[in-house]
């Protein structure tokens, strides 16, 4: 929807800042004038920590995905342990959202990508959250690992690097083990457009010899270990 049209639907009353601490956090009351053309005064709190881009490393010859495990402290206590396997993801922070994640993706990995493709932009919590993702995807090279990844330690990042089959990873899907909801729209593409797409017969049936022991095939260079 242009945001033309959207402000013949909003007039903004006021916008109080209820908190400006890491993000910030805003009330603001408006009036929304529904689609019966009645107008009605609504108050609404949002959280705005900027816009974001994730991504997922394929590799098409070895029919394998990079996912990260982390703690993430808000999905603590939430009938879960808090470790989340998830894309590689960062903020934007002003920069673009290619050139970021090239960065994020080699300081959370230690893969080096090259071109990445945009799959999509989404809202992923619209009723609170202000943020933008931006999905990439790239083909990684198991050679172009330059180093361990794993975050900044200092920022309390302290990220695991998994290197999993499509099969594992979908199976993961669907036993709940994976529950972040960037990490199974990527991983639902990856499997109808990337994998489903390209593989041939016989690389099918690698694949799944290998998920049944939940493991990769060796790789080239592996610089800590991934298993
Ligand atoms: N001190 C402090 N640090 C924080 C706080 N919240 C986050 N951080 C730190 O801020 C850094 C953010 O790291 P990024 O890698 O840039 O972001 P992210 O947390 O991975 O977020 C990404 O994934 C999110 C979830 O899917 C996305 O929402 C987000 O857009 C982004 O893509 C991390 O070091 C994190 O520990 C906080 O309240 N206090
Ligand atoms: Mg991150």
């Amino acid at each position: 929807m242009p945001v033309e049209h959207v402000s013949e639907h909003v007039r903004i009353h006021q916008v109080e800042t209820l908190s400006d601490d890491w993000y910030v956090l805003r009330k603001t009351t408006f009036d929304y004038r529904r689609r019966d053309g009645r107008w009605q005064t609504l108050s609404r709190e949002t959280y705005d920590r900027g816009h974001g881009a994730t991504i997922l490393l394929y590799n098409l010859a070895r029919r394998s995905v990079i996912l990260i495990r982390q703690f993430r402290f808000p999905c603590y206590g939430a009938q879960h342990d808090g470790f989340l396997i998830e894309t590689p993801a960062g903020l934007l922070d002003q920069a673009s959202a290619e050139q970021r994640i090239q960065a994020e993706v080699e300081e959370e990995t230690g893969y080096r990508v090259g071109a990445v493709r945009k799959v999509f932009e989404a809202f992923m919590s619209p009723g609170s959250v202000t943020e933008r993702l931006h999905f990439f995807v790239a083909e990684y090279d198991p050679a172009a690992r330059v180093g361990n990844g794993g975050g900044i330690a200092e920022e309390g990042e302290d990220i695991e690097v998994l290197e999993l089959p499509i099969e594992r990873a979908m199976a993961m899907l669907a036993s709940g083990e994976i529950a972040d909801g960037k990490t199974i729209i990527l991983l639902q593409y990856a499997e109808r457009a990337l994998f489903a797409a390209k593989a041939a017969p016989a690389a099918r049936a690698g694949a799944v010899a290998g998920q049944e022991r939940g493991l990769m095939p060796p790789a080239g260079k592996k610089i800590n270990s991934q298993e």
